[in-house]
């Protein structure tokens, strides 16, 4: 095999061909029964100690990137004593296991590699994948409850990382297990390797992955059917993640696979369902602030890729909950790539040139002007809402922001590009530039602001506030596949998660420290939407109410 495997967590991985640390042997070479796999050498030292030093360690470590290397090394040796970290601190840990350094961590992966983190498949491996998969998984203590595979080929805003996307298939379950509860002896990263089209990768003498371009589609397609049947054949009750693949493979995906397996598209549907949670507090609060009806808001999109295009289709949700048609509802978006707005006049639209992702959106209504920039769209449009899903930092510039500003008395402004290099606006401009009036949340963190002796708090639209609960939930429910109704349950749940302080505290989303019972709650969402449309097969949770689910789901949620 050339893939290299090994699981999430060490006791699992340290089954396979000597990957993951090795315990202390007896004279004969046998591991003692007695030595726990806890990286403490002495009864004496206790987890609180070990916890106690890894955070003071942490403290010590001059850049985030050596913290993410550090805690990797942790979560390989002694699952218990990183997810006890994370569980202390949630809020101070997620940036560096997960995004915004989890994007250098993928850039730099094969530089920090220490060891297998999960399951390595190459392409030249196709025709062996069942045959990998069904003796891997015969090696298991532990049946894989959660996959997130990725192919590296759009690793957050970053581009082409190759073979370091599986830092991003990690970073996710991490989240899994601090987030939603999942046991991290359920969780496999995946990395599906196709090559890579990043040339500076491909030629760096450290890479551990394959050192060509990437693959067509149509092989990429016939790679991912093996992958797809294998898995699904190899772990029969896990759900399948599928995470940053560049936006026309992630479609063609997640409409060929949907209705086969159990599986779901994270930045398709799990962003989708993020958005729509959060703009339902947002548009109530800048409704409550203009007297704008809340089917008359208008949002604009800077970003035509699968996370734009998954977002404004799943937002179409709250207009249709407004009472309006589905062309109705479809005719509040508009959308802009790298050639300006989408529409039915543009040299590229009627050559028939415009992916077909992106066709949906098309604006028929523009009397064959064209709005090449954001400013020339923003004037046109006269938007409630901007949203930013285009990769591209800073491009929320002042004179557009302040534009929102006099449109709207709270204007909504989401720059949600990953990881913070990429995003299209700070919190500390929304606020100065809005005067304080924007309704913000962004993909990855910024700190708090006080301003005008009020504490500030920015929203992280993330979908790490609903994937933990959609995988969670289906799990729960036994489903049979993640329904688009199970997504937009997830973005209800979230919405309705929000908590009295939170509200007049004017957030957008429940604070992190609570994501346990938050996303309990979206799992118990998932499950109750899963057995309404007859896919559970978990006859006991059936006939529950939401509290009694809620209650199911924190019953059965792993803590260290
Ligand atoms: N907050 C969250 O939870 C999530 C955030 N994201 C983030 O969303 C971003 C986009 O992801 P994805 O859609 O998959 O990526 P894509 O690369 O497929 O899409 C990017 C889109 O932005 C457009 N674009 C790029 N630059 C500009 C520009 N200067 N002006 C206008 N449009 C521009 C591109 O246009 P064209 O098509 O013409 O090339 C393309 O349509 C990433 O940064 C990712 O991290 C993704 C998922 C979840
Ligand atoms: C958050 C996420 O999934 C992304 O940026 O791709
Ligand atoms: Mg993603």
């Amino acid at each position: 095999m050339t893939a290299a495997t090994t699981t999430f967590a060490k006791s699992i991985s340290s089954l396979l061909n000597g990957s993951g640390p090795t315990p202390p042997l007896t004279p004969n070479g046998e591991e003692p029964k007695s030595i726990s796999r806890s990286s403490s050498p002495h009864p004496l030292v206790s987890s609180q100690q070990n916890l106690l030093r890894l955070k003071a360690h942490l403290q010590n470590l001059p850049t985030d990137l050596l913290k993410h290397v550090h805690l990797s090394k942790i979560r390989r040796d002694d699952p218990n004593l990183y997810f006890s970290a994370i569980r202390d601190d949630l809020t101070g840990l997620a940036p560096i296991v997960y995004t915004p350094t989890v994007g250098e961590a993928c850039q730099k992966y094969s530089h920090i590699y220490q060891g297998p983190e999960g399951l390595y498949l190459s392409i030249d491996d196709k025709d062996r994948i069942p045959e990998i998969l069904s003796e891997y998984a015969s090696k298991l203590s532990t049946t894989p409850q959660i996959l997130v595979v990725t192919d590296g080929s759009r690793i957050l805003g970053l581009g082409d990382l190759g073979i370091g996307g599986m830092g991003i298939s990690v970073g996710k379950l991490n989240l899994y297990v601090a987030g939603g509860g999942v046991n991290p002896h359920g969780c496999l990263p995946v990395v599906l390797d196709m090559g890579t089209n990043t040339e500076s990768i491909r030629d760096d003498p450290l890479y551990i992955g394959l050192r060509r371009p990437r693959v067509g589609l149509e092989e990429a397609t016939e790679f991912m059917d093996c992958f797809m049947a294998a898995a699904s054949n190899a772990f029969p009750n896990a759900v399948i993640q599928h995470e940053d693949f560049y936006s026309e493979a992630a479609f063609a995906f997640l409409e060929k696979y949907k209705n086969k397996y159990r599986m779901f598209n994270d930045d398709i549907e799990g962003t989708g369902s993020v958005i729509l949670g959060g703009f339902m507090a947002a548009a109530k609060q800048a409704s409550a602030a203009s007297g704008k009806a809340l089917k008359d808001h208008k949002v604009v999109f800077l970003g035509g890729g699968s996370a734009a295009v998954g977002v404004a289709k799943e937002m179409m949700n709250f207009f249709r909950m407004q009472g309006l048609s589905e062309d109705e509802a479809k005719e509040r978006f508009w959308l802009i790539d790298t050639k300006g707005l989408i529409t039915s006049t543009r040299p590229d639209v009627v050559a028939g040139k415009l992916a077909s992702h992106k066709k949906y959106f098309i604006r028929n209504d523009t009397e064959g002007k064209e709005y090449p920039s954001l400013a020339s769209v923003v004037e046109f449009v006269q938007p409630t809402a901007l949203v930013g899903l285009s990769t591209t930092f800073g491009a929320f510039g002042e004179d557009v922001v302040r534009r929102m500003a006099d449109l709207n008395q709270a204007p909504i402004i989401f720059p949600l590009s990953n990881p913070t290099s990429k995003c299209e606006l700070s919190f500390s401009d929304a606020l100065e530039w809005t005067d304080g009036k924007v309704l913000f949340a962004s993909g990855s963190p910024y700190a708090p602001i006080t301003r005008d002796g009020k504490l500030r708090e920015p929203g992280q639209g993330n979908n790490f506030l609903v994937f933990p609960g959609i995988g969670f939930g289906t799990l729960q429910a036994g489903a049979k596949e993640v329904s688009s109704a199970m997504i937009t349950a997830s973005a209800i749940s979230l919405s309705e998660a929000l908590n009295e302080e939170e509200k007049a505290a004017g957030l957008l989303y429940p604070r992190l420290e609570r994501i346990r019972e938050v996303s309990a709650k979206v799992a118990a969402g998932v499950v109750k939407k899963a057995q309404e449309e007859g896919v559970d097969t978990n006859e006991k949770l059936r006939g529950l109410d939401e509290a009694a689910l809620i209650k199911e789901m924190n019953a059965a949620q792993w803590w260290p």
